[in-house]
């Protein structure tokens, strides 16, 4: 089953990553982009110069614009950024039907509050799916960096896929959570926007403890309250990615924060996933108390300055430690 081979939709950074990984282990990969002058500036020169800079893709990539290239039944890796996955899926369904659906995209929606996988199935229902999460940077992965990740399904073939997508350097851990590893995978990424605004405004690298630990004690609550097994989000998914993600420069998120508190902007076309995150969570008016996501989208919105904000999050009443 989805024995003929693996596709990587989308090449940017991580799907550009992804494929070279893949490429290590599995005879063909296919890694398809929306653009054909950039799929054919790439396959000439063999690597995605503007996404993924300084990695050569092995000669059984195939670089594509023509999703007509997937074929049988395939392992595809989804790893377009979430506000373009649906419509990515609309405009290119009828290419995808009879392959698995793995989203390695992090994020939530926003209009609609889903997450990945709940997009795939809402555009195509019968589509057998699962997620692709944890900490990983484009950049190591590429590199055959030793990397864990959480492979999320409740497809019974799960542990074939594992045995399918795990590589001498990529190890994937099981999980029957897909929910909660998109949860941590989405949330983190808001957490780091703030752990970079702490570090941007110099408050201090006890404050990026405290805000760190805290706004995991948010992302537990909200999984947990929306249907995950808390202990999902103790895994990689979860407390790993947020680690990792709130702790590198290499993290766009972090470095958003950190720009942003300092004044700057980010570059337009860099995906920084929290951002929308941060904003999909605050319009679903959940009944969650989550102090640092929702300062976060009023951050980012120009509501409050970074010295209001942390000013308001330390005048909150004192309260016990419970995680949940
Ligand atoms: N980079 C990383 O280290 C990691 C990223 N991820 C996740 O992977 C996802 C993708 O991120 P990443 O690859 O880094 O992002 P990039 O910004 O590097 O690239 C995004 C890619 O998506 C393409 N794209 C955007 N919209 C569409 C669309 N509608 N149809 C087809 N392609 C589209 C872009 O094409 P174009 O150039 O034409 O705009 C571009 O190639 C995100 O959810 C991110 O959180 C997860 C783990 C690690
Ligand atoms: O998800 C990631 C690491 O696991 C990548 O983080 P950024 O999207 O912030 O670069």
């Amino acid at each position: 089953m989805y024995s003929d081979g693996v596709a990587v939709i989308g090449a940017g950074a991580f799907g550009t990553a992804l494929a070279i990984a893949q490429a290590a282990k599995q005879q063909n990969v296919i890694l398809w982009g929306r653009d054909p002058d950039t799929m054919g500036t790439i396959n000439a020169l063999r690597e995605n110069n503007a996404r993924l800079p300084g990695l050569r893709l092995p000669g059984n990539i195939t670089v594509t614009a023509n999703m007509a290239s997937l074929h049988g039944q395939m392992t595809v890796l989804l790893s377009v950024p979430t506000q373009s996955l649906r419509g990515f899926l609309q405009e290119h369904a009828q290419w995808l039907a009879s392959h698995m659906l793995v989203v390695c995209c992090k994020g939530v929606e926003r209009g609609t509050g889903l997450l990945p996988e709940e997009i795939v199935k809402s555009v195509l229902p019968q589509a057998v799916t699962a997620v692709l999460t944890g900490p990983s940077f484009a950049d190591d992965i590429g590199r055959g960096k030793p990397t864990a990740l959480t492979l999320a399904t409740d497809v019974p073939s799960g542990g074939e896929l594992q045995e399918t997508l795990s590589t001498p350097t990529l190890r994937l851990y099981l999980s029957d959570d897909p929910r909660g590893a998109q949860l941590g995978g989405a949330l983190k990424n808001v957490v780091a926007l703030a752990a970079g605004m702490v570090i941007g405004a110099d408050l201090g690298e006890s404050a990026r403890a405290a805000l760190m630990t805290r706004g995991f004690a948010e992302i537990v609550r909200l999984a947990q309250v929306q249907g995950a097994h808390p202990e999902t989000l103790w895994g990689l998914s979860g407390f790993g990615d947020l680690i990792l993600t709130c702790s590198s420069e290499k993290s766009r998120n972090f470095s958003y924060g950190v720009q942003f508190a300092q004044g700057h902007h980010m570059i337009d076309g860099v995906t920084v996933e929290g951002v929308m995150t941060a904003h999909a969570i605050c319009e679903q008016n959940l009944d969650i108390d989550l102090p640092v996501i929702y300062m976060v989208s009023r951050l980012l919105k120009g509501e409050v300055s970074v010295p209001q904000a942390m000013e308001t999050l330390l005048q909150r009443p004192l309260k016990s430690e419970r995680l949940l």
